[in-house]
Protein backbone atom coordinates (compact mmCIF):
# COMPACT_ATOMS: atom_id res chain seq x y z
CA UNK A 1 0.00 0.00 0.00
CA UNK A 2 1.23 3.51 -0.83
CA UNK A 3 2.50 5.45 2.20
CA UNK A 4 0.19 8.41 2.81
CA UNK A 5 1.73 10.15 5.75
CA UNK A 6 3.11 13.55 4.85
CA UNK A 7 5.54 15.43 7.04
CA UNK A 8 4.00 18.87 6.60
CA UNK A 9 0.77 19.63 4.77
CA UNK A 10 0.45 23.28 3.72
CA UNK A 11 -2.99 24.53 2.73
CA UNK A 12 -3.05 27.83 0.90
CA UNK A 13 -6.50 29.16 1.79
CA UNK A 14 -8.56 27.70 4.62
CA UNK A 15 -12.17 28.06 3.49
CA UNK A 16 -14.76 25.32 2.99
CA UNK A 17 -12.48 23.00 1.04
CA UNK A 18 -9.15 23.79 2.73
CA UNK A 19 -10.63 23.36 6.20
CA UNK A 20 -12.40 20.12 5.19
CA UNK A 21 -9.06 18.72 4.00
CA UNK A 22 -7.42 19.86 7.26
CA UNK A 23 -10.11 18.11 9.31
CA UNK A 24 -10.07 14.89 7.24
CA UNK A 25 -6.25 14.74 7.07
CA UNK A 26 -6.06 15.16 10.84
CA UNK A 27 -8.79 12.59 11.51
CA UNK A 28 -7.02 9.99 9.35
CA UNK A 29 -3.48 10.87 10.48
CA UNK A 30 -2.32 11.82 7.00
CA UNK A 31 0.14 14.53 8.01
CA UNK A 32 2.41 15.03 11.01
CA UNK A 33 1.91 18.79 10.81
CA UNK A 34 -0.91 20.76 9.16
CA UNK A 35 -0.46 24.45 8.46
CA UNK A 36 -2.30 27.03 6.41
CA UNK A 37 -1.90 30.42 4.86
CA UNK A 38 -4.89 32.72 5.17
CA UNK A 39 -5.32 36.28 4.05
CA UNK A 40 -7.52 37.52 6.86
CA UNK A 41 -6.71 37.56 10.56
CA UNK A 42 -10.23 36.29 11.19
CA UNK A 43 -9.70 33.09 9.12
CA UNK A 44 -6.37 32.47 10.85
CA UNK A 45 -8.01 32.92 14.27
CA UNK A 46 -10.95 30.62 13.45
CA UNK A 47 -8.65 27.92 12.00
CA UNK A 48 -6.53 27.98 15.15
CA UNK A 49 -9.53 28.10 17.51
CA UNK A 50 -11.05 25.10 15.76
CA UNK A 51 -7.69 23.34 16.16
CA UNK A 52 -7.74 22.20 12.55
CA UNK A 53 -4.23 23.53 11.88
CA UNK A 54 -1.02 23.61 13.91
CA UNK A 55 -0.08 27.04 12.58
CA UNK A 56 -1.69 29.73 10.43
CA UNK A 57 0.43 32.24 8.50
CA UNK A 58 -0.51 35.36 6.61
CA UNK A 59 2.46 34.80 4.27
CA UNK A 60 2.02 31.72 2.02
CA UNK A 61 5.81 31.49 1.65
CA UNK A 62 6.09 30.73 5.38
CA UNK A 63 3.40 28.05 5.09
CA UNK A 64 5.03 26.11 2.24
CA UNK A 65 8.53 26.14 3.73
CA UNK A 66 9.40 22.51 4.58
CA UNK A 67 6.07 21.19 3.27
CA UNK A 68 6.04 17.94 1.30
CA UNK A 69 2.39 18.47 0.28
CA UNK A 70 1.12 21.88 -0.79
CA UNK A 71 -2.55 22.35 -1.76
CA UNK A 72 -3.95 25.51 -3.33
CA UNK A 73 -7.43 26.00 -1.80
CA UNK A 74 -8.20 29.57 -2.90
CA UNK A 75 -10.36 30.79 -5.82
CA UNK A 76 -8.65 29.86 -9.13
CA UNK A 77 -8.12 33.50 -10.12
CA UNK A 78 -5.54 33.81 -7.32
CA UNK A 79 -3.41 30.82 -8.36
CA UNK A 80 -0.92 32.38 -10.76
CA UNK A 81 0.23 35.13 -8.39
CA UNK A 82 0.39 32.76 -5.41
CA UNK A 83 2.34 30.16 -7.44
CA UNK A 84 4.91 32.76 -8.46
CA UNK A 85 5.20 33.88 -4.85
CA UNK A 86 5.70 30.44 -3.26
CA UNK A 87 7.81 28.80 -6.00
CA UNK A 88 11.26 29.75 -4.59
CA UNK A 89 10.33 28.37 -1.14
CA UNK A 90 9.10 24.95 -2.33
CA UNK A 91 10.85 21.91 -0.92
CA UNK A 92 12.73 19.51 -3.19
CA UNK A 93 10.38 16.56 -4.01
CA UNK A 94 7.22 18.28 -2.73
CA UNK A 95 3.87 17.43 -4.28
CA UNK A 96 2.02 20.58 -5.33
CA UNK A 97 -1.69 20.25 -6.09
CA UNK A 98 -4.94 22.24 -5.96
CA UNK A 99 -8.69 21.78 -5.56
CA UNK A 100 -9.86 24.24 -8.22
CA UNK A 101 -13.13 23.60 -10.04
CA UNK A 102 -11.48 24.10 -13.46
CA UNK A 103 -8.32 22.42 -14.63
CA UNK A 104 -6.85 23.56 -17.97
CA UNK A 105 -6.54 27.17 -16.76
CA UNK A 106 -4.94 25.93 -13.53
CA UNK A 107 -2.25 24.06 -15.48
CA UNK A 108 -1.47 27.34 -17.27
CA UNK A 109 -1.61 29.43 -14.08
CA UNK A 110 0.55 27.26 -11.82
CA UNK A 111 2.61 25.06 -14.19
CA UNK A 112 5.04 27.65 -15.57
CA UNK A 113 6.06 28.74 -12.05
CA UNK A 114 6.85 25.24 -10.76
CA UNK A 115 10.51 24.27 -10.35
CA UNK A 116 11.42 20.91 -11.94
CA UNK A 117 12.21 19.40 -8.53
CA UNK A 118 8.51 19.31 -7.44
CA UNK A 119 5.63 17.18 -8.74
CA UNK A 120 2.73 19.34 -9.85
CA UNK A 121 -0.54 17.38 -10.03
CA UNK A 122 -3.75 19.41 -10.49
CA UNK A 123 -6.80 18.02 -8.69
CA UNK A 124 -10.50 18.61 -8.11
CA UNK A 125 -12.62 17.06 -5.36
CA UNK A 126 -16.12 17.00 -6.83
CA UNK A 127 -17.69 17.73 -3.47
CA UNK A 128 -18.84 20.90 -1.83
CA UNK A 129 -21.67 22.99 -0.49
CA UNK A 130 -22.87 26.56 -0.94
CA UNK A 131 -21.10 27.62 2.26
CA UNK A 132 -17.73 29.34 2.63
CA UNK A 133 -15.03 29.88 5.21
CA UNK A 134 -13.09 27.75 7.73
CA UNK A 135 -16.08 27.08 10.00
CA UNK A 136 -18.11 25.61 7.12
CA UNK A 137 -15.84 22.62 6.46
CA UNK A 138 -16.32 19.07 7.72
CA UNK A 139 -14.15 15.94 7.63
CA UNK A 140 -16.76 13.77 5.90
CA UNK A 141 -17.14 16.04 2.86
CA UNK A 142 -15.09 13.83 0.53
CA UNK A 143 -16.54 10.45 1.51
CA UNK A 144 -17.80 8.55 -1.52
CA UNK A 145 -17.19 11.60 -3.76
CA UNK A 146 -14.99 11.67 -6.82
CA UNK A 147 -11.65 13.41 -6.80
CA UNK A 148 -10.35 14.00 -10.32
CA UNK A 149 -6.61 14.32 -10.86
CA UNK A 150 -5.26 15.71 -14.13
CA UNK A 151 -1.52 14.93 -13.87
CA UNK A 152 0.86 16.74 -16.18
CA UNK A 153 3.50 14.74 -18.14
CA UNK A 154 6.24 15.86 -15.79
CA UNK A 155 4.69 14.46 -12.57
CA UNK A 156 6.25 11.19 -11.40
CA UNK A 157 3.96 8.14 -11.20
CA UNK A 158 4.82 7.54 -7.54
CA UNK A 159 3.78 11.10 -6.69
CA UNK A 160 0.44 10.61 -8.49
CA UNK A 161 -0.05 7.36 -6.55
CA UNK A 162 0.76 9.05 -3.26
CA UNK A 163 -1.67 11.88 -3.91
CA UNK A 164 -4.36 9.37 -4.98
CA UNK A 165 -3.79 7.46 -1.75
CA UNK A 166 -4.17 10.72 0.21
CA UNK A 167 -7.61 11.37 -1.35
CA UNK A 168 -8.65 7.72 -0.99
CA UNK A 169 -7.74 7.84 2.71
CA UNK A 170 -10.15 10.79 3.09
CA UNK A 171 -12.90 8.64 1.51
CA UNK A 172 -12.78 9.80 -2.11
CA UNK A 173 -12.96 7.73 -5.26
CA UNK A 174 -10.07 8.88 -7.43
CA UNK A 175 -10.00 9.13 -11.22
CA UNK A 176 -7.42 10.65 -13.55
CA UNK A 177 -8.26 12.41 -16.79
CA UNK A 178 -7.10 15.05 -19.20
CA UNK A 179 -7.58 18.65 -17.97
CA UNK A 180 -9.54 19.73 -21.09
CA UNK A 181 -11.90 16.76 -20.80
CA UNK A 182 -12.43 17.53 -17.11
CA UNK A 183 -13.46 21.06 -18.02
CA UNK A 184 -15.97 19.90 -20.61
CA UNK A 185 -17.58 17.35 -18.28
CA UNK A 186 -17.72 19.72 -15.32
CA UNK A 187 -19.11 22.52 -17.51
CA UNK A 188 -22.34 20.53 -17.92
CA UNK A 189 -22.46 18.74 -14.56
CA UNK A 190 -21.51 21.64 -12.30
CA UNK A 191 -20.81 24.99 -13.96
CA UNK A 192 -23.96 25.36 -16.12
CA UNK A 193 -26.24 24.22 -13.24
CA UNK A 194 -24.75 27.00 -11.11
CA UNK A 195 -25.23 29.52 -13.92
CA UNK A 196 -28.87 28.48 -14.29
CA UNK A 197 -29.42 28.80 -10.55
CA UNK A 198 -27.83 32.28 -10.43
CA UNK A 199 -29.97 33.28 -13.39
CA UNK A 200 -33.34 31.96 -12.21
CA UNK A 201 -32.99 33.46 -8.75
CA UNK A 202 -31.92 36.76 -10.32
CA UNK A 203 -34.90 36.68 -12.69
CA UNK A 204 -37.34 36.02 -9.84
CA UNK A 205 -35.84 38.92 -7.93
CA UNK A 206 -36.30 41.24 -10.95
CA UNK A 207 -40.00 40.51 -11.58
CA UNK A 208 -42.26 43.53 -11.35
CA UNK A 209 -45.60 41.69 -10.99
CA UNK A 210 -44.46 39.33 -8.25
CA UNK A 211 -43.12 40.91 -5.09
CA UNK A 212 -39.92 39.79 -3.42
CA UNK A 213 -41.86 38.76 -0.33
CA UNK A 214 -44.11 36.55 -2.49
CA UNK A 215 -41.04 34.86 -3.99
CA UNK A 216 -39.78 34.14 -0.50
CA UNK A 217 -43.19 33.16 0.90
CA UNK A 218 -44.13 30.75 -1.88
CA UNK A 219 -40.70 29.31 -2.63
CA UNK A 220 -41.48 25.62 -2.76
CA UNK A 221 -39.05 22.74 -3.37
CA UNK A 222 -37.86 23.57 -6.89
CA UNK A 223 -37.03 27.25 -6.39
CA UNK A 224 -35.70 26.64 -2.90
CA UNK A 225 -33.16 24.14 -4.30
CA UNK A 226 -32.03 26.74 -6.81
CA UNK A 227 -31.58 29.34 -4.07
CA UNK A 228 -29.21 27.00 -2.23
CA UNK A 229 -26.98 26.71 -5.28
CA UNK A 230 -27.33 30.44 -6.06
CA UNK A 231 -26.05 31.24 -2.56
CA UNK A 232 -22.62 29.81 -3.51
CA UNK A 233 -19.55 32.00 -3.16
CA UNK A 234 -19.56 34.83 -5.78
CA UNK A 235 -15.75 35.12 -5.98
CA UNK A 236 -15.23 31.41 -6.49
CA UNK A 237 -17.89 31.19 -9.20
CA UNK A 238 -16.85 34.39 -10.97
CA UNK A 239 -13.40 32.79 -11.31
CA UNK A 240 -14.82 29.44 -12.49
CA UNK A 241 -16.73 31.08 -15.37
CA UNK A 242 -13.82 33.33 -16.35
CA UNK A 243 -11.46 30.33 -16.40
CA UNK A 244 -13.65 27.77 -18.17
CA UNK A 245 -15.05 30.13 -20.74
CA UNK A 246 -14.89 27.97 -23.87
CA UNK A 247 -16.38 24.79 -22.41
CA UNK A 248 -19.12 26.75 -20.63
CA UNK A 249 -20.06 28.69 -23.77
CA UNK A 250 -20.07 25.46 -25.81
CA UNK A 251 -22.40 23.73 -23.32
CA UNK A 252 -24.53 26.84 -22.95
CA UNK A 253 -25.11 26.78 -26.73
CA UNK A 254 -26.39 23.20 -26.51
CA UNK A 255 -28.50 24.07 -23.48
CA UNK A 256 -30.11 27.03 -25.25
CA UNK A 257 -31.04 24.87 -28.25
CA UNK A 258 -32.68 22.29 -25.98
CA UNK A 259 -34.50 25.01 -24.07
CA UNK A 260 -35.89 26.32 -27.36
CA UNK A 261 -37.25 22.82 -28.06
CA UNK A 262 -39.11 22.84 -24.74
CA UNK A 263 -40.39 26.36 -25.42
CA UNK A 264 -41.70 25.23 -28.82
CA UNK A 265 -43.38 22.16 -27.32
CA UNK A 266 -45.22 24.30 -24.75
CA UNK A 267 -46.26 26.85 -27.37
CA UNK A 268 -47.70 24.13 -29.67
CA UNK A 269 -49.30 22.02 -26.90
CA UNK A 270 -46.93 19.19 -27.79
CA UNK A 271 -47.47 17.06 -24.67
CA UNK A 272 -45.76 14.01 -26.19
CA UNK A 273 -42.45 15.83 -26.59
CA UNK A 274 -42.62 17.22 -23.05
CA UNK A 275 -43.50 13.81 -21.63
CA UNK A 276 -40.68 12.09 -23.53
CA UNK A 277 -38.04 14.60 -22.38
CA UNK A 278 -39.22 14.57 -18.75
CA UNK A 279 -39.25 10.75 -18.65
CA UNK A 280 -35.69 10.58 -19.98
CA UNK A 281 -34.42 13.02 -17.35
CA UNK A 282 -36.26 11.19 -14.58
CA UNK A 283 -34.33 8.04 -15.48
CA UNK A 284 -31.05 9.94 -15.14
CA UNK A 285 -31.91 10.94 -11.58
CA UNK A 286 -32.53 7.27 -10.81
CA UNK A 287 -29.14 6.31 -12.26
CA UNK A 288 -27.41 8.92 -10.07
CA UNK A 289 -29.11 7.52 -6.96
CA UNK A 290 -28.30 3.93 -7.99
CA UNK A 291 -24.65 4.90 -8.51
CA UNK A 292 -24.55 6.07 -4.87
CA UNK A 293 -23.95 9.70 -5.92
CA UNK A 294 -26.99 10.99 -4.09
CA UNK A 295 -28.56 10.13 -0.77
CA UNK A 296 -31.96 8.61 -1.57
CA UNK A 297 -34.85 10.48 -0.08
CA UNK A 298 -37.48 8.76 2.07
CA UNK A 299 -40.18 7.20 -0.06
CA UNK A 300 -43.15 8.75 1.83
CA UNK A 301 -46.13 9.15 -0.39
CA UNK A 302 -44.36 7.84 -3.44
CA UNK A 303 -46.91 6.56 -5.93
CA UNK A 304 -44.75 5.12 -8.70
CA UNK A 305 -42.18 2.37 -8.47
CA UNK A 306 -38.66 3.18 -9.67
CA UNK A 307 -39.15 1.97 -13.20
CA UNK A 308 -42.78 2.88 -13.60
CA UNK A 309 -43.67 5.97 -15.58
CA UNK A 310 -46.47 8.20 -14.40
CA UNK A 311 -49.69 7.93 -16.37
CA UNK A 312 -49.92 10.34 -19.26
CA UNK A 313 -52.28 13.25 -18.56
N1 LIG B 1 -17.20 25.30 -2.70
C1 LIG B 1 -17.25 24.19 -3.40
O1 LIG B 1 -18.31 23.57 -3.49
C2 LIG B 1 -16.00 23.68 -4.08
C3 LIG B 1 -15.94 22.33 -4.42
C4 LIG B 1 -14.76 21.85 -5.03
C5 LIG B 1 -13.72 22.71 -5.30
N2 LIG B 1 -13.83 24.03 -4.98
C6 LIG B 1 -12.68 24.91 -5.26
O2 LIG B 1 -12.03 25.12 -4.04
C7 LIG B 1 -11.40 26.40 -4.00
C8 LIG B 1 -11.77 27.09 -2.70
O3 LIG B 1 -13.17 27.16 -2.59
P1 LIG B 1 -13.90 27.20 -1.16
O4 LIG B 1 -15.30 26.77 -1.42
O5 LIG B 1 -13.09 26.53 -0.13
O6 LIG B 1 -13.90 28.78 -0.93
P2 LIG B 1 -13.94 29.61 0.44
O7 LIG B 1 -14.43 30.97 0.04
O8 LIG B 1 -14.65 28.89 1.50
O9 LIG B 1 -12.40 29.70 0.80
C9 LIG B 1 -11.45 30.38 0.01
C10 LIG B 1 -10.25 30.75 0.86
O10 LIG B 1 -9.30 31.43 0.02
C11 LIG B 1 -8.89 32.62 0.65
N3 LIG B 1 -8.47 33.60 -0.37
C12 LIG B 1 -9.25 34.22 -1.27
N4 LIG B 1 -8.50 35.02 -2.05
C13 LIG B 1 -7.24 34.89 -1.62
C14 LIG B 1 -5.99 35.46 -2.02
N5 LIG B 1 -5.92 36.34 -3.01
N6 LIG B 1 -4.87 35.08 -1.36
C15 LIG B 1 -4.95 34.19 -0.34
N7 LIG B 1 -6.09 33.63 0.07
C16 LIG B 1 -7.20 33.98 -0.55
C17 LIG B 1 -10.10 33.06 1.45
O11 LIG B 1 -9.78 33.97 2.45
C18 LIG B 1 -10.56 31.68 1.99
O12 LIG B 1 -9.79 31.30 3.11
C19 LIG B 1 -11.84 27.12 -5.26
O13 LIG B 1 -10.79 27.12 -6.20
C20 LIG B 1 -13.02 26.29 -5.77
O14 LIG B 1 -13.10 26.34 -7.18
C21 LIG B 1 -14.93 24.52 -4.34
O1 LIG C 1 -23.28 20.65 -3.78
C1 LIG C 1 -22.92 21.79 -3.99
O2 LIG C 1 -23.31 22.74 -3.35
C2 LIG C 1 -21.92 22.05 -5.04
O3 LIG C 1 -22.09 23.01 -5.71
C3 LIG C 1 -20.74 21.22 -5.17
C4 LIG C 1 -19.99 21.30 -6.48
C5 LIG C 1 -20.92 20.81 -7.60
O4 LIG C 1 -21.26 21.54 -8.50
O5 LIG C 1 -21.25 19.62 -7.55
C6 LIG C 1 -19.55 22.69 -6.75
C7 LIG C 1 -18.36 22.99 -7.28
C8 LIG C 1 -17.33 22.03 -7.35
O6 LIG C 1 -16.20 22.34 -7.97
C9 LIG C 1 -17.64 20.72 -6.95
C10 LIG C 1 -18.83 20.42 -6.40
Amino acid sequence: MTEVTFKRLALIGIGLIGSSIARAARQHGLAEEIVCAARTADSRRVAKELKIVDAAYDDPVEAVRGADLVIFCTPVGTYSKLAEQIAPALEQGAIVTDVGSVKAAVVKAIGPHMPDYVDFIPGHPVAGTEKSGPAAGFAELFINRWCILTPTDTARDEAVEKLSAFWSAMGSKVETMDAEHHDLVLAITSHIPHLIAYNIVGTADDLEDVTQSEVIKYSAGGFRDFTRIAASDPTMWRDVFLHNKEAVLEMLGRFTEDLAQLQRAIRWDDGDTLFKIFSRTRAIRRQIIDAGQETPEPDFGRVHSADESPKKP
